[in-house]
């Protein structure tokens, strides 16, 4: 007999279908709270220990292909390079045209936002130290070199120097936008809007939970990385400007003195965003971060054979399509390790950054959940490059043993 785990006050039953299967909705895993918080929020799921692949996320019950397992809202999202016009800097939609808020009292940020409630909630998460920030080189060599993780880290500095001052806080958070997006508000905003409210340690807290996602030791610093590390910190300088020593924020300052204070030492810069943090935050946005695919917006991403018109309008316009995205890193999905025959399948119904992982099969009581980290359409050489190169293991997935290459190979955890 089934054990039935999936308790009925947890999940909603969504009306209709979505491409043919029954979809459920967890209706508390949008909001990025603990690990141990989304865990206890989807019993469905179990976290274990696995050889030779660190921590992995597993069935606790039997799931129906269809099941909606995990909808997270990330931790942190930031546009691609190419697609900063484009897209929402909070949530990763699409913007149309040049519709998009922008945010920045001096008319000269170059902060996009689809609706006034990204913008609010990205105001008080970082986008006030943002403005203050020069990244137009940053963003300039990001762009050159098609490296997407120095963005979001610099968001992450930008987060912490927020929180540090004391900006960003509701009284601050009003919309300076005068967006003419057709967008309302979205389930990513209202779930940073939640969590900036809550009281006591923030959930879904970038600066301490991507602390639990793994890593790996860089024992040598690339020369490219030392160089964007330069340039994020040149980017960051500006929040020194004003920097008078009898304001400073150091660490024996009371927060009270720190708030609206307005800038931070240079010193203070060096010490928190040194190359160490830079490439501890590097390795773990490189190892567990996903890319974003959205739809331009005039397709309805509800539609199923939507996907097929942006994958031709793809190939009649080249590069269009990856001008729509972006990366996101999020907590409990950064459990699910790689398999070239995974049995999840990553959307993003709301055209945003918001992931949802269903089951794309059957799935058997005690199976890992697995998700694809490359492009599976590939050959078995090219599968076991991509994932040696990019997240340090030989895969030994069921399809790669049967097609012969799961020679030993050693993992890096
Ligand atoms: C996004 S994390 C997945 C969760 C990770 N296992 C943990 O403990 O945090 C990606 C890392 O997990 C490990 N991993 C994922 N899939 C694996 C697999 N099929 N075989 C071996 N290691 C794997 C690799 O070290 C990879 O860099």
């Amino acid at each position: 007999m089934r054990r039935q785990i999936l308790a009925a006050s947890q999940l909603i039953r969504l009306p209709g279908s979505w491409a043919g299967s029954t979809r459920w909705m967890s209706m508390t895993a949008a909001v990025p709270s603990t690990l141990d918080e989304q865990l206890a929020n989807a019993p469905w799921l179990q976290l274990l220990q696995v050889p030779s692949a660190g921590r992995g996320l597993f069935a606790a019950t039997d799931i129906e292909q269809g099941m909606l397992l995990i909808e997270e809202a990330p931790l942190l999202a930031a546009p691609s390079p190419h697609a900063m016009d484009c897209t929402c800097h909070h949530c990763l939609r699409p913007l149309a045209g040049s519709s998009g808020s922008t945010s920045g009292s001096k008319g000269t940020s170059s902060l996009r936002f689809c609706s006034p409630s990204c913008d609010a909630a990205a105001r008080q998460a970082w986008a006030v130290a943002a403005e203050r920030c020069s990244f137009g080189a940053l963003q300039q060599a990001c762009r050159e070199r098609a490296e997407k993780f120095p963005l979001m880290a610099a968001q992450l500095a930008c987060i912490q120097v927020q929180r540090h001052l004391g900006l960003g806080s509701s009284s601050s958070s009003s919309s300076s936008s005068s967006s003419s997006s057709s967008s309302g508000a979205n389930p990513l905003a209202a779930a940073t809007a939640a969590v900036a409210e809550a009281e006591g340690p923030a959930m879904g807290d970038p600066v301490t939970q991507l602390r639990h996602l793994c890593f790996a030791n860089m024992p040598d610093v690339p020369q490219p990385w030392t160089e964007l590390h330069q340039l994020l910190l040149q980017g960051l300088r500006p929040l020194s400007a004003d920097f008078k020593p009898g304001g400073d924020v150091s660490s024996s300052s009371s927060s009270s003195s720190r708030r609206g204070s307005g800038s931070v030492s240079p010193e203070w810069l060096e010490q928190q965003f040194g190359i160490e943090w830079y490439c501890d935050t590097l390795a773990r946005l490189h190892l567990n971060s996903f890319r974003v695919d959205t739809l331009p917006v005039h397709l309805d991403p509800s539609d199923p054979s939507a996907l097929l018109k942006a994958a031709m309008a793809h190939l009649s316009d080249a590069g269009s399509a990856s001008h729509r995205t972006g990366s996101a890193a999020y907590l409990l999905a950064s459990m699910l390790n790689h398999s070239c025959e995974p049995c999840l399948d990553v959307t993003f119904p709301g055209n945003n950054a918001v992931a949802s992982f269903s089951a794309a099969r059957d799935i058997a009581r005690g199976e890992e959940l697995t998700i694809t980290y490359i492009d599976g359409g590939q050959g078995l050489a090219a599968r076991q490059a991509a994932l040696s190169w990019g997240y340090g293991f030989t895969c030994r997935c069921p399809r790669c043993v049967e097609e012969g290459g799961a020679e030993a190979g050693s993992s890096h955890q």
